[in-house]
């Protein structure tokens, strides 16, 4: 299981060695509606989920998720059984409504898309739509997970002159590899080659028809992705992955490609946002006033480094703008806290009266 980047020491974190009770460690490969796919010193094998599972007080995110690690009591002559899942270091959440039927209450809150990745690459076309914005958002996104981003310029073969959306990004996504790319003419893939070390995990971030596919298929040097070719005009384009999958490349680098990474959004990203502007945050601690509000008040370190120039004012609008939208996923998160909380009393006061009649 190294080669798919299980460290051993893992195990200690689960309270007990893997193989004590007859369990080996394994990875989730794909995620189906109730069966999995997961990978271990027997190979590849489907799998179902111990009963233990489906325990009121288990929560959406305890679920394996594609790259998770898990527990696995592997049967040879039929599926197999996740016992459990280990810590992650990493994870991509989206919000999850879908309300399933039996385990409702616990599915309102947060269904994780990915696990145990090492890099975040976040694409932008360098030809189309070119917006700092979304790629600041991705970036927090990104560190928030827990991963590491790197920032991929792509379709830099057509267009003449890129030094300045490259300027603004590296200037912007500060402490951010930035590396400009074309899938096309090869440039910039040698530049990639440190972070595709054998046993790592990376996934892609970036909106559709930026070159995502093409890019893994670029740095797999086989094609695993279909490509839908496109009308370059208007930027679509769509691929046929339509379950969430982990893949393992033949130089041993593992790629995660999910339909649910592809709608991610702004899920908890406070954490995130403070490593993204840093040095905004450190600017905020040099106000004279703790509470100062950065609009006129006197000995305001913010209005200051925006005056003599080392604060761009539009970084600054940037992370205020990048600042409300977390508030209001936060808000959101709150209020599907206290969503769940009641499903929950209801679930249990409808059990209780099942019982007393
Ligand atoms: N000229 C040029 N075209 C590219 C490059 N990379 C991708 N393309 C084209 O851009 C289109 C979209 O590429 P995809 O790889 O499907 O993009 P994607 O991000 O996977 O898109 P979704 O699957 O919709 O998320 C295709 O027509 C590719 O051929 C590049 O480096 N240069
Ligand atoms: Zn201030």
């Amino acid at each position: 299981m190294k080669s798919y980047g299980f460290v051993p020491s893992d195990d200690r974190e689960i309270g007990k060695t893997a193989t004590a009770d007859g369990c080996i460690p394994a990875r989730v490969t794909e995620v189906h509606r109730e069966l999995y796919k997961v990978i271990s010193m027997h190979g590849e094998c489907n799998a179902r989920l111990k009963g233990t599972f489906y325990k009121e007080d288990i929560k959406s995110d305890d679920f394996p998720a594609v790259g998770d690690f898990v527990l696995l009591k592997y049967n040879e002559s039929g599926d197999s059984q996740i016992a459990k899942v280990y810590p992650r270091k990493s994870k991509f959440s989206r919000p999850d409504n879908s309300g399933h039927n039996v385990r409702y209450v616990k599915t309102v809150l947060e269904q994780v898309v990915a696990a145990n990745f090492d890099y975040v690459f976040i694409l932008a076309s360098l030809n189309h739509d070119f917006n700092i914005n979304r790629i600041l958002r991705y970036i927090t996104v990104a560190w928030e997970s827990g991963g590491t981003p790197v920032v991929l310029l792509t379709k830099a073969d057509l267009v003449h002159d890129f030094s300045e959306q490259l300027r603004m990004v590296q200037e912007q996504a500060i402490g951010v590899d930035v590396v400009v790319v074309s899938a096309l003419t090869g440039l910039g893939l040698s530049e990639l080659s440190k972070y595709m070390k054998p046993a790592s995990t990376i996934v892609f971030l970036g909106s559709s028809g930026v070159g995502k596919s093409t890019m893994v298929n670029a740095l797999a040097g086989e094609e695993i992705m279909t490509v839908n070719t496109i009308r370059e005009d208007d930027s679509k384009g769509r691929h046929t992955t339509t379950h969430r999958q982990l893949i393992m490349l033949k130089n041993g680098v593992m790629i995660i490609d999910t339909p649910g990474m592809r709608e991610l959004g702004m899920w908890e990203v406070q954490d995130g946002l403070s490593e993204t502007f840093a040095d905004i945050k450190e600017l905020i601690g040099q106000c004279r006033f703790s509470d100062c509000s950065h609009n006129n008040e006197p000995g305001c370190a913010i209005l200051q480094a925006i005056e003599n120039g080392t604060l761009s004012r539009s970084r600054y609008r940037n992370y205020l703008r990048l600042k409300g939208e977390a508030k209001f996923t936060e808000d959101k998160a709150a209020y599907l806290r206290s969503k769940k909380e009641f499903g929950k009393k209801i679930n249990k006061e409808l059990r209780k009266r099942r019982i007393s009649l």
